[in-house]
Protein backbone atom coordinates (compact mmCIF):
# COMPACT_ATOMS: atom_id res chain seq x y z
CA UNK A 1 0.00 0.00 0.00
CA UNK A 2 1.24 3.54 -0.72
CA UNK A 3 2.39 5.81 2.03
CA UNK A 4 -0.37 8.48 1.05
CA UNK A 5 -3.47 7.50 -1.10
CA UNK A 6 -2.68 10.13 -3.92
CA UNK A 7 0.39 11.99 -5.22
CA UNK A 8 1.12 15.84 -4.23
CA UNK A 9 0.45 16.89 -7.70
CA UNK A 10 -3.04 15.51 -7.03
CA UNK A 11 -3.73 16.73 -4.13
CA UNK A 12 -2.68 20.08 -5.08
CA UNK A 13 -4.83 19.77 -8.11
CA UNK A 14 -7.72 19.16 -5.98
CA UNK A 15 -7.26 21.85 -3.89
CA UNK A 16 -6.99 24.09 -7.21
CA UNK A 17 -10.32 22.35 -8.47
CA UNK A 18 -11.69 23.48 -4.90
CA UNK A 19 -10.45 27.34 -5.77
CA UNK A 20 -12.50 27.30 -9.14
CA UNK A 21 -15.49 25.72 -7.49
CA UNK A 22 -15.16 28.37 -5.10
CA UNK A 23 -15.03 30.93 -7.74
CA UNK A 24 -17.50 29.40 -9.66
CA UNK A 25 -20.03 29.89 -6.51
CA UNK A 26 -18.77 33.30 -5.80
CA UNK A 27 -19.13 34.31 -9.69
CA UNK A 28 -22.94 32.88 -10.04
CA UNK A 29 -23.90 35.41 -6.89
CA UNK A 30 -21.97 38.46 -9.39
CA UNK A 31 -22.87 37.80 -12.99
CA UNK A 32 -26.15 37.37 -14.86
CA UNK A 33 -26.94 36.15 -18.53
CA UNK A 34 -23.58 36.67 -21.11
CA UNK A 35 -21.46 37.70 -18.97
CA UNK A 36 -22.38 34.71 -16.67
CA UNK A 37 -22.09 32.18 -19.23
CA UNK A 38 -18.52 33.49 -20.23
CA UNK A 39 -17.54 33.91 -16.33
CA UNK A 40 -18.51 29.94 -16.04
CA UNK A 41 -16.88 29.00 -19.73
CA UNK A 42 -13.56 30.63 -18.73
CA UNK A 43 -12.86 28.82 -15.33
CA UNK A 44 -13.84 25.61 -16.51
CA UNK A 45 -11.38 26.26 -19.45
CA UNK A 46 -8.61 26.56 -16.00
CA UNK A 47 -9.51 23.35 -14.61
CA UNK A 48 -9.85 21.27 -18.07
CA UNK A 49 -6.42 23.20 -18.72
CA UNK A 50 -5.10 21.75 -15.44
CA UNK A 51 -6.38 18.65 -16.07
CA UNK A 52 -5.23 18.50 -18.85
CA UNK A 53 -1.71 19.18 -17.96
CA UNK A 54 -1.39 18.59 -13.59
CA UNK A 55 2.44 19.47 -14.30
CA UNK A 56 1.45 23.71 -15.00
CA UNK A 57 -0.18 23.83 -11.43
CA UNK A 58 3.77 22.79 -10.21
CA UNK A 59 3.33 23.47 -6.35
CA UNK A 60 5.28 26.67 -4.89
CA UNK A 61 3.97 25.34 -1.46
CA UNK A 62 2.90 21.74 -0.66
CA UNK A 63 -0.73 20.93 -0.31
CA UNK A 64 -2.85 22.36 2.62
CA UNK A 65 -4.86 19.46 3.25
CA UNK A 66 -3.72 16.17 1.46
CA UNK A 67 -5.35 12.81 2.19
CA UNK A 68 -3.95 10.91 4.31
CA UNK A 69 -4.83 7.01 5.47
CA UNK A 70 -5.96 6.01 8.91
CA UNK A 71 -4.52 3.55 11.53
CA UNK A 72 -7.47 1.03 9.70
CA UNK A 73 -6.00 1.68 6.12
CA UNK A 74 -9.52 4.29 5.57
CA UNK A 75 -8.76 6.86 3.44
CA UNK A 76 -9.40 10.22 5.83
CA UNK A 77 -10.22 13.14 4.00
CA UNK A 78 -9.95 16.61 6.13
CA UNK A 79 -13.65 17.74 5.35
CA UNK A 80 -13.99 20.57 8.24
CA UNK A 81 -16.02 23.15 6.88
CA UNK A 82 -14.02 26.12 8.29
CA UNK A 83 -10.88 25.16 7.55
CA UNK A 84 -9.93 22.64 4.51
CA UNK A 85 -8.82 23.70 1.27
CA UNK A 86 -10.69 20.56 0.17
CA UNK A 87 -14.40 21.70 1.23
CA UNK A 88 -15.45 24.29 -0.81
CA UNK A 89 -17.58 25.35 1.56
CA UNK A 90 -14.93 26.35 4.10
CA UNK A 91 -14.50 30.12 4.44
CA UNK A 92 -10.59 29.00 5.40
CA UNK A 93 -8.95 30.31 8.72
CA UNK A 94 -5.53 31.49 9.04
CA UNK A 95 -4.58 30.47 12.99
CA UNK A 96 -2.49 30.72 15.38
CA UNK A 97 -2.71 28.65 18.94
CA UNK A 98 -0.59 29.17 22.01
CA UNK A 99 -1.46 27.83 25.47
CA UNK A 100 -4.81 28.98 26.13
CA UNK A 101 -5.23 31.38 22.93
CA UNK A 102 -6.34 30.90 19.33
CA UNK A 103 -6.22 33.74 16.86
CA UNK A 104 -7.69 33.38 13.51
CA UNK A 105 -7.61 35.51 10.85
CA UNK A 106 -10.13 34.88 7.33
CA UNK A 107 -11.51 36.66 4.73
CA UNK A 108 -12.77 38.78 3.38
CA UNK A 109 -15.57 37.16 2.74
CA UNK A 110 -17.44 36.94 -0.23
CA UNK A 111 -20.91 36.70 -0.93
CA UNK A 112 -21.41 33.41 -0.26
CA UNK A 113 -21.56 34.26 3.13
CA UNK A 114 -24.01 36.71 3.10
CA UNK A 115 -27.07 37.67 5.67
CA UNK A 116 -28.00 41.13 5.32
CA UNK A 117 -26.90 43.40 2.45
CA UNK A 118 -23.00 43.94 2.51
CA UNK A 119 -23.02 41.75 6.18
CA UNK A 120 -22.33 38.33 6.77
CA UNK A 121 -25.17 35.62 8.23
CA UNK A 122 -24.77 35.59 11.35
CA UNK A 123 -25.00 32.08 12.02
CA UNK A 124 -21.81 31.75 9.43
CA UNK A 125 -21.11 34.14 12.88
CA UNK A 126 -21.23 31.50 14.63
CA UNK A 127 -19.90 28.77 12.76
CA UNK A 128 -16.27 30.70 12.99
CA UNK A 129 -16.36 31.14 16.53
CA UNK A 130 -17.50 27.93 16.93
CA UNK A 131 -14.69 26.55 15.35
CA UNK A 132 -12.17 28.68 16.80
CA UNK A 133 -13.31 27.91 20.02
CA UNK A 134 -13.07 24.16 19.90
CA UNK A 135 -10.16 24.08 18.45
CA UNK A 136 -8.56 26.50 21.14
CA UNK A 137 -10.22 23.60 23.26
CA UNK A 138 -8.67 21.08 21.58
CA UNK A 139 -5.46 22.43 21.56
CA UNK A 140 -5.40 22.95 25.26
CA UNK A 141 -6.69 19.51 26.17
CA UNK A 142 -5.28 17.39 23.80
CA UNK A 143 -8.40 15.85 22.39
CA UNK A 144 -11.48 16.76 20.96
CA UNK A 145 -14.76 17.39 22.92
CA UNK A 146 -17.97 18.69 21.88
CA UNK A 147 -20.13 21.83 21.81
CA UNK A 148 -22.56 21.91 24.33
CA UNK A 149 -23.29 25.59 24.82
CA UNK A 150 -22.41 28.26 22.48
CA UNK A 151 -23.77 31.96 23.42
CA UNK A 152 -23.30 34.33 20.58
CA UNK A 153 -24.16 38.14 21.26
CA UNK A 154 -24.30 40.28 17.96
CA UNK A 155 -22.58 43.30 18.72
CA UNK A 156 -22.61 44.94 15.73
CA UNK A 157 -22.99 44.19 11.96
CA UNK A 158 -20.03 42.00 10.34
CA UNK A 159 -19.03 43.31 7.26
CA UNK A 160 -18.16 41.13 3.93
CA UNK A 161 -15.07 42.02 1.78
CA UNK A 162 -13.38 43.19 5.33
CA UNK A 163 -10.28 40.59 6.79
CA UNK A 164 -11.74 39.59 10.21
CA UNK A 165 -9.79 38.08 13.37
CA UNK A 166 -11.46 35.27 15.65
CA UNK A 167 -9.83 35.11 18.80
CA UNK A 168 -10.75 32.35 20.92
CA UNK A 169 -9.69 31.61 25.15
CA UNK A 170 -9.92 28.48 27.13
CA UNK A 171 -11.20 30.37 30.75
CA UNK A 172 -11.61 27.32 32.92
CA UNK A 173 -11.73 23.89 33.36
CA UNK A 174 -13.60 21.74 35.59
CA UNK A 175 -13.77 17.85 35.48
CA UNK A 176 -15.00 17.32 31.84
CA UNK A 177 -16.04 20.67 31.51
CA UNK A 178 -14.10 23.38 29.75
CA UNK A 179 -15.64 26.99 29.60
CA UNK A 180 -14.30 29.14 26.58
CA UNK A 181 -15.06 32.80 25.35
CA UNK A 182 -14.30 34.85 22.47
CA UNK A 183 -14.98 37.25 19.86
CA UNK A 184 -15.11 38.20 16.19
CA UNK A 185 -14.13 41.81 14.70
CA UNK A 186 -13.50 43.92 12.14
CA UNK A 187 -10.40 46.11 12.35
CA UNK A 188 -10.68 47.49 15.88
CA UNK A 189 -14.72 46.79 16.12
CA UNK A 190 -16.13 43.89 18.22
CA UNK A 191 -18.97 42.48 15.86
CA UNK A 192 -19.68 39.43 18.12
CA UNK A 193 -19.00 37.54 21.47
CA UNK A 194 -18.89 34.02 22.27
CA UNK A 195 -18.81 32.21 25.27
CA UNK A 196 -19.24 28.51 25.56
CA UNK A 197 -18.80 24.84 27.47
CA UNK A 198 -17.15 22.20 26.03
CA UNK A 199 -17.83 18.50 27.00
CA UNK A 200 -14.89 15.54 26.90
CA UNK A 201 -15.90 12.34 25.98
CA UNK A 202 -16.52 10.26 28.68
C1 LIG B 1 -16.62 16.93 17.81
C2 LIG B 1 -15.66 15.94 18.37
C3 LIG B 1 -15.82 14.49 17.93
C4 LIG B 1 -14.57 13.66 17.83
C5 LIG B 1 -13.83 13.89 16.57
C6 LIG B 1 -12.36 13.52 16.59
C7 LIG B 1 -11.45 14.25 15.66
C8 LIG B 1 -12.01 15.51 15.19
C9 LIG B 1 -11.08 16.41 14.46
C10 LIG B 1 -11.57 17.56 14.00
C11 LIG B 1 -12.99 17.88 14.17
C12 LIG B 1 -13.24 19.37 14.15
C13 LIG B 1 -14.65 19.55 14.55
C14 LIG B 1 -15.00 20.99 14.85
C15 LIG B 1 -16.30 20.95 15.54
C16 LIG B 1 -16.83 22.27 15.92
C17 LIG B 1 -17.72 22.12 17.10
C18 LIG B 1 -18.89 21.21 16.83
O1 LIG B 1 -19.54 21.34 15.86
S1 LIG B 1 -19.22 19.98 17.98
C19 LIG B 1 -20.75 19.29 17.36
C20 LIG B 1 -21.93 20.00 17.94
N1 LIG B 1 -22.18 19.51 19.27
C21 LIG B 1 -22.81 18.37 19.47
O2 LIG B 1 -23.26 17.69 18.56
C22 LIG B 1 -22.99 17.95 20.90
C23 LIG B 1 -24.36 17.31 21.14
N2 LIG B 1 -24.48 17.02 22.55
C24 LIG B 1 -24.00 15.86 23.08
O3 LIG B 1 -23.55 14.97 22.36
C25 LIG B 1 -24.04 15.73 24.57
O4 LIG B 1 -24.98 16.62 25.09
C26 LIG B 1 -22.66 16.03 25.21
C27 LIG B 1 -21.62 14.97 24.74
C28 LIG B 1 -22.15 17.45 24.88
C29 LIG B 1 -22.77 15.95 26.73
O5 LIG B 1 -23.44 14.77 27.04
P1 LIG B 1 -22.94 13.85 28.28
O6 LIG B 1 -24.08 12.94 28.61
O7 LIG B 1 -21.62 13.23 27.97
O8 LIG B 1 -22.63 14.90 29.42
P2 LIG B 1 -23.53 15.40 30.64
O9 LIG B 1 -23.33 14.44 31.72
O10 LIG B 1 -24.90 15.76 30.23
O11 LIG B 1 -22.76 16.77 30.98
C30 LIG B 1 -21.37 16.76 31.29
C31 LIG B 1 -21.10 17.79 32.35
O12 LIG B 1 -21.46 19.09 31.82
C32 LIG B 1 -22.48 19.70 32.68
N3 LIG B 1 -23.35 20.48 31.81
C33 LIG B 1 -24.09 20.02 30.79
N4 LIG B 1 -24.77 21.02 30.23
C34 LIG B 1 -24.44 22.14 30.92
C35 LIG B 1 -24.80 23.48 30.77
N5 LIG B 1 -25.62 23.88 29.80
N6 LIG B 1 -24.24 24.37 31.63
C36 LIG B 1 -23.38 23.98 32.61
N7 LIG B 1 -23.00 22.68 32.78
C37 LIG B 1 -23.53 21.79 31.94
C38 LIG B 1 -23.17 18.53 33.36
O13 LIG B 1 -23.81 18.93 34.56
C39 LIG B 1 -21.98 17.60 33.59
O14 LIG B 1 -21.26 18.14 34.65
P3 LIG B 1 -20.44 17.19 35.65
O15 LIG B 1 -19.42 16.43 34.86
O16 LIG B 1 -21.48 16.27 36.29
O17 LIG B 1 -19.81 18.17 36.64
Amino acid sequence: MDATPETTADSVLAEFAAGICRRMAEGLLEHTGGELRSFLSAESARLQAALADPATLEPAEQPHDPPRFSRKGHVVINTNPVTSHRNVLAPLLTEKLEDDRAVATVGPLPRQYQGPRGMLHGGYVGVLLDQVLWDVVFHRLGHASFTRTLNLTYESPVPLGEELTVEGRVTKIDGRKTFAEGELRSGDTVCARAEGLWVSPR
